[in-house]
């Protein structure tokens, strides 16, 4: 027999020998989820790479699909025939999908005809076609997977049935959340279901095995199997936990062993784990196997299997360690690939958007971001270290319930903080990349980069925790100024657009926490409103709508004012202030140094304290945004103005010039100092590690992790003064610029009289 090896995400294949070709090709909307549409094939095959068409199923505009065979990852020729994966369902009806109700209980009614006349035949789905219910599986899977909610196969289920059941060994890639685990899933169940009752004997050995990369990804491929195939006896072994439980489920005799590579091995050791009867085996996240050191416990298991395998290996990217086990254990194995080189590699339906934080008002961003984007749903904000997934965690708490999941938590804990997730006893979850692969938590609307990731791959898969099944999400990218390259490479190595906000105005958040307290209300039990009713009246009479709104601010976490807040830096206590002149009062050329030549006439200890200045980008109008501690925010407008010149504070930014001027260096931070601090950000001092682990046994073994230099991407100590460069660039522009005795000499401005710099107006010799 042939041998399956796992399927897993997505990723660009780094391959430069890898060919395409693309294809329209349906995928799940949002608004039919549960009904892509198939393709079936119109082959071409040149230079050795498969190629399939698929037809649109309805008039819905059509997807690009990209069936990729790189044939370093292949084993023979005949392996590229990739348009195999897409051959029509009827293609293997009368062999493959033979129901085994027809044999064990005389059924297998609904499968069949139409399906013959296609085969051979270019296949173009319909929804009936992949109806679930019409493709002779097993009854009961049938229905628990109806009982679910899968009635109808997804793109890479289509693409795998049909060669999985007719025993080949298949490379598989696809986006995240679009159903890879029942795509391997859904074949062996067929296989393991139509082996008969008489395999299901006590100590009986288990007939499939799947590896998954970590503890929390082999519980939910466990999940799925069981709740998919409840007739058969799936296990799942990890490390962590008492070996007792596991080898207890071992001895009673089972059918699936889903685990992670440590605790797998010593299972085999210690004699509890026999593996001679293995027909199918599944390696999923290959590629994360590596990364997180466990290549050496995938081969002696590999090792250990019967020959006589089917072997599904699905795999976001094909590094050297994946291609090699590919050639050494998978025997001419097919290659299905729907995620392509160049199209977007984020699953449809997940908005992205951008937004430039410094390191102090992250924090404050983070909670408006939830409050304003989340709406009340789940958010799972992702850290690099496990540190900064605690405080964050501990951080956001006082505002809205969160909990951490990193490395370093017990593996009792990280189940139960997982649990309360999934079931919504808390909304925020704050993880380290932990939880960036596989973790299929319904319902996660928002996703939170609160550092940039390590690479693309980590990127795709963290964001990919929303967006699932088809459905839609946000992920939302936090990055520092100095980041904004490495934005740029993350989109052209993804193929996705970012889109650039603005942290959410206090409005925003003030209407948002509003709505979802309203919403939250909606939820209170009508006899508990009973007991309300008397003083609510009460209220109602004296105070009015008041007593309502009071209720709202309250419950919103705003009984007391909001303090004022930054537009442009966020941070708490600053104000941020609009200064224009008008066009008959201009002095020549208008700086940031006339901003802070004019603070100094006007009111010298504003000049003191300004934070960041921003041009306005409006051609017609001279005058730029600035920040403010609140105190002397209120005293500078207490006080008179020099015609022409107003000064307001602002509730929304105005369209500002990009970054201000490139030689601006208000507050003396030449553009060197920049330089130099970015040459500092060098490889030696990116050593950190991103503080998660896959397997209590095997805890801590990590590698493989990656960093470009070409465009930026970063270890987790990268963060180091990235952030604090941008915070010291401002507070030493006050200390440097407008020193101790305002001393002219030191004066970095310009002279609001006369636009020039170096000296002050009431010094101006043109006054
Ligand atoms: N045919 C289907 N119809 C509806 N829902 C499905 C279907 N197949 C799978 N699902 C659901 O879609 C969700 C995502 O599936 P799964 O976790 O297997 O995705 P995945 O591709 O492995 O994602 P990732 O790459 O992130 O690991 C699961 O909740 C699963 O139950």
């Amino acid at each position: 027999m042939a041998s399956i090896i796992g399927v897993s995400s997505l990723y660009p294949s780094p391959s430069p020998d890898l060919s395409r070709r693309v294809f329209p090709f349906p995928s799940p909307s949002p608004s039919t989820p549960e009904k892509p549409h198939f393709c079936g094939l119109r082959a071409s095959t040149t230079k050795g790479f498969g190629a399939c068409f698929c037809a649109l199923g309805r008039s819905r505009p059509a997807k690009q699909l990209s069936l990729l065979i790189p044939p370093s990852a292949v084993a023979s020729p005949n392996s590229v025939l990739s348009e195999e994966a897409f051959r029509g369902l009827g293609g293997f009806s009368s062999s493959s999908l033979v129901g085994d109700e027809e044999e064990e209980e005389g059924g297998g009614e609904e499968y069949g005809s139409e399906a013959d006349e296609s085969e051979g035949e270019s296949y173009d789905g319909s929804d009936e076609e992949l109806a679930i219910a019409n493709l002779g599986l097993p009854r009961q899977l049938v229905a628990s997977l109806e009982k679910r909610g899968i009635t109808h196969l997804f793109p890479i289920q289509r693409a795998v049935l049909v060669p999985a059941l007719e025993g080949r060994d298949l490379i598989a890639r696809a986006k995240t959340g679009t159903g890879k685990t029942l795509a391997f899933g859904i074949p062996i169940i067929k296989g393991l279901t139509q082996e008969g009752q008489q395999t299901r004997r006590l100590g009986r050995l288990p007939r499939a095995l799947v590896l998954a990369p970590t503890r929390e990804l082999a519980k939910q491929v466990e999940k799925e199997i069981k709740e998919s195939a409840p007739n058969l006896s799936t296990v799942c072994v990890y490390g962590g936990v008492s070996y007792n439980v596991q080898q207890g489920a071992l001895s009673r005799g089972v059918d699936v062993v889903v685990g992670t590579p440590g605790r797998l091995i010593d299972l085999i050791n210690s004699n509890s784990l026999h593996l001679e009867e293995v027909k199918y085996l599944v390696l999923d996240e290959a590629d994360q196997m590596l990364a997180v050191g466990f290549e050496e416990d995938v081969e002696v298991i590999l090792q250990k299997l019967p020959s006589e395998r089917q072997n599904m290996l699905f795999s976001a990217t094909m590094p050297g360690w994946v291609k090699k086990l590919a050639r050494r254990y998978l025997n001419d194995p097919l290659t299905i690939d729907l995620v392509g080189d160049h199209d977007e590699k984020l699953a449809e339906g997940i908005k992205l958007y951008a937004i430039p934080t410094t390191a102090t008002s992250k924090r404050t961003i983070l909670s408006d971001l939830i409050t304003v984007y989340a709406k009340g749903g789940k958010t799972i904000v992702f850290t690099q270290t496990k540190r900064d997934a605690d405080e964050v965690s501990m951080a956001l708490t006082n505002i809205i319930a969160s909990e951490a999941l990193h490395g370093d938590i017990s593996q009792h804990q990280r189940e139960r903080t997982l649990n309360g997730f999934r079931q919504g006893k808390f909304t925020v979850l704050v993880a380290t990349d932990v939880a960036a692969r596989g973790l299929d938590i319904p319902n996660v609307d928002l996703i939170i980069h609160y550092e940039l990731p390590n690479d693309p791959e980590t990127f795709v898969h963290r964001s990919g925790r929303t967006g699932r099944a088809g459905k839609e999400g946000t992920a939302i990218l936090m990055f520092t100024s100095s980041q904004r390259r490495t934005v740029k490479s993350l989109e052209r190595d993804v193929g996705c657009h970012f889109e650039f906000i603005s942290p959410p105005s206090m409005q925003e958040v003030l209407e948002s926490s509003a709505e979802q307290v309203v919403a939250t209300l909606q939820g209170v039990h009508p006899e508990s409103i009973q007991y309300f009713l008397p003083t609510a009246e009460r209220l109602t009479q004296e105070l009015g709508t008041n007593a309502l709104a009071a209720a709202l601010a309250h419950l919103s976490g705003f009984s007391q004012p909001p303090s004022s807040r930054s537009l442009i830096s966020h941070e708490q206590g600053w104000v941020t202030l609009q200064l224009v002149r008008e066009p008959g009062y201009s002095r020549g050329f208008f700086s940031a140094r006339s901003v802070t030549g004019f603070l100094s006439d006007v009111y010298s200890a504003a000049a003191d304290e300004v934070g960041k200045i921003y041009l306005l980008a409006d051609e017609q109008v001279q005058g730029a945004v600035f920040d403010l501690p609140e105190e002397i925010a209120k005293e500078l407008l207490n006080k008179q103005f020099p015609p022409g010149n107003t000064i307001s504070k602002v509730t929304k930014l105005p369209p500002l010039q990009d970054d201000g001027p490139p030689t601006d260096n208000y507050g003396r931070f030449p553009n060197k100092d920049r330089g130099s601090r970015d040459r500092g950000f060098s490889r030696s001092s990116r050593s950190r590690g991103g503080g998660w682990h896959s397997d209590g046994d095997d805890a801590f073994r990590r590698g493989g992790q990656r960093f470009r230099t070409d465009n930026n991407w970063t270890k987790p100590s990268s963060r180091r003064s990235d952030d604090d460069w941008l915070i010291s660039h401002r507070r030493s522009s006050r200390s440097s610029s407008f020193g101790s005795g305002r001393d002219s000499r030191g004066f970095g401005g310009a002279c609001f009289n006369c636009g020039r710099s170096g000296h002050r107006a009431s010094e101006c010799p043109n006054k």
